[in-house]
C-alpha cells in the first residue's frame, strides 16, 4: 500500500460528513454522559449489567456481525477462498478460547491490548487524516484505563472474576498500574498537542478529554458501554458504509448492512446464551451474574483477535484499492 493511498482513504474518513458529524455528536455524548455520571447514584455491577445487556447485544455485537459480509468482500465472494477465511477466523477464534482455558491471566492481557490496538485503529482513522501512531494509543486505551482509574474496585472485582483470582489482589495491581498508565498518558497527551496541534482539530483534543472523563467518571459497565455503543459501533458502521460503497450511500447502506448483520449477530448471542446454561449447568455454585459476565467478555475476547485482523486487513485492501 502506498503511505499516499492510505492517506486518502483515512482523509476521507476524517473529513467525510458522517465521520465530522459523528465526532460532533460524540462531544455532546460524552459530556451528557459525564454529567449524567456525576448524579447517577452508585450502581452494582449487576444492575450495571443489567443496564448494558441489550445495547451491547444489538447494537455492540452486530458490528462484529458484519464480519461475515467483509470476509465475503475480501474473498471476492469465491466459495473456496470464503470458506477458507471463515476456517481461519473460526480458527482464530477456537485458539484464542484454549489460551482463556489454560492461562486465563495471559488471555486478559493479551485481549487487553488487542483490545487498544483495535479501538485505537478505528478511532485514529476518524480522528487524522494521516496515520498517527501516539493518537491511535492515545484514543484506545480510554476504554480500559478510565475504569480502571475511576472504579478501580468494581473493575477489579470484573476482572477478577474473568480469571478467577481474588478480587483484593487484582485491586492492588490495578491501585499501583492505574496511576502510572495515567500519568504516560498524560505525558502522551501533552506531546500529541505540543506536536501535532497544527495537524489535528481541536474537536481532536476535546474528544480525547471528554471522553476520557465520561470513561472515569461512569460505572465501569456502563463505561464500556458508552464506548463501546456510541463510539466504536458506529465509526464502524460508518468506515464499512463509506469504503464499500461510497459517501452518498452511507444511510442506504448502514440499513443494508443491519439486515445483513442481523443473523450472524442472533446467531453470536444464541451461542453465547447457550454457552452461559451449559455452564450455569456444570457449574452451578457459581452465581449467575458471575458466569454472564465471563460468557460476555470471553466471547468478545474470542472474536477479537479475528475480528481485528479482518477490520484491518479489509481497510488496507480497500486502501491499495484506491
Ligand atoms: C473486561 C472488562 C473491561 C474491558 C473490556 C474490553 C477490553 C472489551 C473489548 C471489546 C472489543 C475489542 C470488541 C470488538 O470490537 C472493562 C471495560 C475495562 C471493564 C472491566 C471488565
Ligand atoms: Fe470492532
Amino acid at each position: 500500500m502506498s503511505q499516499d493511498a492510505g492517506n486518502t482513504v483515512k482523509a476521507g474518513l476524517s473529513r467525510s460528513e458522517g465521520g465530522r458529524r459523528h465526532q460532533w455528536s460524540v462531544l455532546v455524548v460524552a459530556l451528557a454522559a459525564a454529567l449524567g455520571a456525576v448524579v447517577l447514584p452508585p450502581l452494582t455491577i449487576e444492575q450495571q449489567f443489567w443496564i448494558v445487556l441489550v445495547p451491547i447485544g444489538v447494537f455492540g455485537l452486530s458490528h462484529g456481525g458484519a464480519d461475515p459480509l467483509i470476509l465475503r468482500r475480501l474473498a471476492a465472494d469465491r466459495r473456496g477462498t470464503v470458506a477458507l477465511m471463515t476456517t481461519l477466523y473460526v480458527l482464530a477464534s477456537l485458539a484464542f478460547v484454549a489460551l482463556i482455558w489454560f492461562l486465563p491471566t495471559l488471555a486478559l492481557l493479551v485481549f487487553l491490548l488487542l483490545s487498544i490496538w483495535h479501538f485505537g485503529y478505528t478511532d485514529a482513522s476518524f480522528l487524522s487524516a494521516q496515520p498517527n501512531a501516539l493518537l491511535l494509543w492515545l484514543s484506545g486505551s480510554l476504554p480500559i484505563l478510565g475504569p480502571m482509574l475511576g472504579h478501580p474496585a468494581q473493575t477489579s472485582e470484573l476482572f477478577a472474576w474473568l480469571i478467577v483470582r481474588d478480587p483484593e489482589q487484582v485491586r492492588s495491581i490495578l491501585e499501583l498500574a492505574g496511576p502510572v498508565l495515567a500519568g504516560v498518558w498524560l505525558l502522551g497527551f501533552g506531546r500529541l498537542a505540543y506536536r501535532y496541534h497544527h495537524k489535528l482539530s481541536s474537536r481532536v483534543l476535546a474528544e480525547l478529554i471528554l471522553v476520557a472523563v465520561a470513561l472515569i467518571l461512569l460505572p465501569p459497565l456502563l463505561a464500556f458501554a458508552f464506548y463501546f455503543c456510541v463510539i466504536h459501533s458506529i465509526r464502524h458502521f460508518l468506515s464499512v458504509a463509506q469504503q464499500g460503497l461510497g459517501v452518498g450511500e452511507v444511510a442506504a447502506t448502514l440499513a443494508f448492512l443491519g439486515r445483513k448483520a442481523a443473523p450472524a449477530t442472533l446467531g453470536a448471542i444464541g451461542i453465547a446464551f447457550g454457552v452461559w446454561v451449559v455452564i450455569v449447568l456444570l457449574e452451578p455454585s457459581t452465581t449467575l451474574l458471575v458466569e454472564a459476565v465471563r460468557v460476555m467478555f470471553w466471547a468478545l475476547a474470542a472474536l477479537t483477535l479475528p475480528h481485528g485482523l479482518v477490520v484491518k486487513t479489509w481497510w488496507e485492501s480497500r486502501l491499495s484499492a484506491s
